[in-house]
C-alpha cells in the first residue's frame, strides 16, 4: 500500500530513498548529494574508508539527523511528515558504540528483552511470556548459554550476539548493523556473520543494511553494494558488478586483488 504525505503525494514502496540529500554542517559539507534507494527484499551493504560518511547517513536513517537539502524517505515515510520516534521503533540498529549505554549488571535475557522497548534498561512491566520470547529469540540467534549471565561477563562477540537479538526483539523492518564484527577475532566474527546470514534468510526477514570497512565481511547475502567515498556514493549496484578489482583499486585508490574465498568460512570445531 501506498502512503500519503499530508499534501497527498504518492510515496514509493521503498524501504528508503535518498533523493538528492545533501548535510551540511558548519562550513562543511559531510553528505553530497546522496541517490539511493533499497527496495523491499534487497540487502544492503555500504563500504567506506574511515569518515567516509558511514555514520552520518545511518543517523540520518535513523532520524538523528536531517537532511540539509533533498528529500528522505524511510519505510514508506517522508521526512518531515512523519513521527521520528515511531520511525525509530521500526528500525533495529546495532553497533558496538550502543554497547557502552548498556547496564553492564543486567542479565542477558533482559537486555534482549528491553530491545522491545527501546530501552536502555527495562522500566515497562513486561510478561513472562515476553521474558520467555527473548530467551527464544537469544536461543535462535545460537545464544542460549548466554541465558542467566549477566551483560558484564561476556566477551565481545557474545555482546555482539545479544545485540543483534535486542535488535530483533522489536520485529523491525530494517535492521542496520554498523560495524558489527568491530574487535571480534577471526572465528566470532565468522560466527557472527553466519548468524547474519540465518537472518537474511528468515521468511520474514527485516531489510538488512550492513556497514563495514572490510570487503570480507560482505556475505552473499549481500547482493547490493554502496561504496561510500568522501561523503559521496563512489559506485552503487549488484555485488558482482561493484566488487571487482579494477573498482576497488579506483575506489581505494591502491592496487586491489580480490580473491573468492571458500564459502565455508572457518569454524571451530565446537562449533
Ligand atoms: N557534527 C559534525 N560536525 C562536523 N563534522 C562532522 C560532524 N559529524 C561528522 N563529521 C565529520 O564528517 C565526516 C564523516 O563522519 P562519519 O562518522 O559519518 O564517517 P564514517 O564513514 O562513519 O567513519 P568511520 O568509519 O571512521 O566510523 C568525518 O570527517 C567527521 O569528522
Amino acid at each position: 500500500m501506498y502512503s500519503l504525505t499530508k499534501e497527498g503525494e504518492g510515496l514509493s514502496q521503498a524501504i528508503l530513498s535518498f533523493k538528492d540529500v545533501s548535510l551540511q554542517r558548519s562550513d562543511r559539507t559531510i553528505l553530497k548529494h546522496i541517490d539511493w534507494t533499497i527496495k523491499p527484499k534487497e540487502n544492503w551493504a555500504i563500504l567506506g574508508l574511515n569518515g567516509a560518511g558511514k555514520t552520518t547517513m545511518l543517523k540520518m536513517i535513523h532520524g538523528d539527523l536531517w537532511p540539509t537539502t533533498g528529500q528522505l524517505e524511510v519505510l514508506g515515510g517522508l521526512f518531515g511528515h512523519i513521527s521520528i520516534p515511531e520511525l525509530t521503533r521500526r528500525i533495529g540498529w546495532v553497533s558496538t558504540a550502543l554497547q557502552d549505554w548498556l547496564h553492564p549488571g543486567d542479565l542477558v535475557e533482559k537486555i534482549v528483552l528491553s530491545g522491545k522497548f527501546a530501552s536502555i534498561g527495562l522500566y515497562e512491566r513486561y510478561t513472562q511470556q515476553e521474558l520467555d520470547q527473548a530467551k527464544t529469540i537469544l536461543s535462535d540467534m545460537g545464544g542460549a548459554k548466554l541465558i542467566g549471565k549477566t551483560y558484564m561477563v561476556l566477551s565481545q562477540g557474545e555482546r555482539q550476539l545479544v545485540m543483534i537479538a535486542r535488535a530483533m526483539m522489536a520485529q523491525p523492518e530494517l535492521l542496520i548493523l554498523d560495524e558489527p564484527c568491530n574487535g571480534l577475532d577471526l572465528f566470532a566474527r565468522e560466527s557472527l556473520l553466519q548468524r547474519v546470514a540465518k537472518i537474511a534468510d528468515m521468511p520474514n526477514s527485516p531489510a538488512l543494511l550492513f556497514v563495514s570497512h572490510y570487503t570480507e565481511e560482505l556475505m552473499p547475502c549481500f547482493q547490493n553494494v554502496l561504496l561510500l567515498k568522501n561523503g559521496q556514493v563512489f559506485q552503487k549496484g549488484k555485488r558482482k558488478d561493484i566488487l571487482t578489482n579494477n573498482n576497488l583499486a579506483n575506489f581505494y585508490e591502491a592496487p586491489i586483488q580480490t580473491a573468492q574465498i571458500d564459502e565455508d568460512y572457518p569454524q571451530k570445531q565446537s562449533d
